[in-house]
């Protein structure tokens, strides 16, 4: 097994034909790692992920071998995947303004290239689900807007299409069945490969609290940041402790984390509909 790439709070290993995609118990906020881990966020997220794989493939083939056949020392939070060619743009999809595609429309009245009414503002649902891809850029900043005629031009015009139908089908999958349980996604980001026969996979994870934005649907208020689902506690914390938001973050007190952990446990109940197993 060989280490092969490092997310903020996830870990690639190569493992013989397969990939290891290892979920760690790091919360990120401000974009910096904070030292103090959430028991068995790792764990939870992943089999979310898994969970929403197993009910999408009517919609498209996902990347899993096993969620099972893992190294113990990742038990729970690590899955087999099959290596794939990946499609080079993060494939996001939003149904609500927030974060980078609010400053986006705010500065253009557009996102990724797709015009948006008037008088929108933070937290706005917009009139119906947006694809707004970006490009992955190498440094670490934040990644690039991509209109729908870049990623065009990128890949062709049908694989482009399919992206977006794909990206938008499974947002709408995701944002009915968490908001029958009173989470809104705001938004979500998808990653496709190609396989050995060209077909598109969905790969990375799905419609997990790290790869979207929940936001408590009962909590709900345009023209304001909305409150994180996962991270507001934690969020809210570290504003009282006047941390100037750069590394290393401060540690996170126990009380903050088991809130912290008991939110990712109530994501993972309310959308599955079943009970965590630990
Ligand atoms: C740390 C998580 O990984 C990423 O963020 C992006 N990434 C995905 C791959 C990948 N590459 C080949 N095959 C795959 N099945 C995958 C997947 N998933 C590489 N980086």
């Amino acid at each position: 097994m060989r280490h092969v790439y490092s997310g903020k709070v996830r870990e690639i290993y190569s493992d013989g034909a397969d990939l290891l995609l290892v979920a760690s118990d790091r919360v990120s906020v401000y974009d910096v790692v904070l030292p103090t881990p959430i028991p068995d966020k790792g764990a939870l997220l992943t089999q979310l992920s898994v969970w929403w794989f197993d009910r999408l493939t009517d919609v498209v083939p996902n990347h899993l071998v096993s969620a099972t056949d893992v190294p113990d020392e990742f038990a729970g939070r690590a899955v087999r995947c099959r290596r794939l060619e990946m499609v080079p743009f993060e494939c996001i999809a939003r149904g609500y303004l927030a974060g980078s595609g609010l400053r986006e429309y705010l500065a253009t009245g557009a996102i990724s290239g797709v015009p948006l009414p008037p008088g929108l503002v933070e937290g706005s649902r917009l009139p119906e689900p947006i694809f707004t891809p970006t490009t992955k850029v190498s440094d670490g900043g934040h990644d690039a807007p991509a209109t729908f005629d870049e990623v065009a031009d990128a890949v062709g015009t049908e694989l482009a299409g399919r992206l977006r139908e794909l990206t938008l089908e499974v947002y709408r999958r995701g944002a009915e069945r968490a908001s029958a349980n009173g989470i809104i996604v705001a938004d979500t980001k998808l990653e496709f490969g190609r396989d050995a026969d060209g077909e598109l996979v969905l790969a990375d994870e799905v419609l997990t609290p790290d790869s979207s934005r929940f936001w408590p649907a009962d909590e709900w208020v345009p023209g304001r940041a909305q409150h994180a689902f996962d991270k507001q506690f934690v969020r809210d914390w570290a504003a009282g402790t006047g941390w100037d938001k750069k590394p290393p973050g401060p540690e996170i007190p126990a009380d903050v984390v088991a809130a912290t952990r008991t939110r990712y446990v109530e994501a993972y109940e309310k959308i599955t509909g079943s009970h965590w197993r630990r």
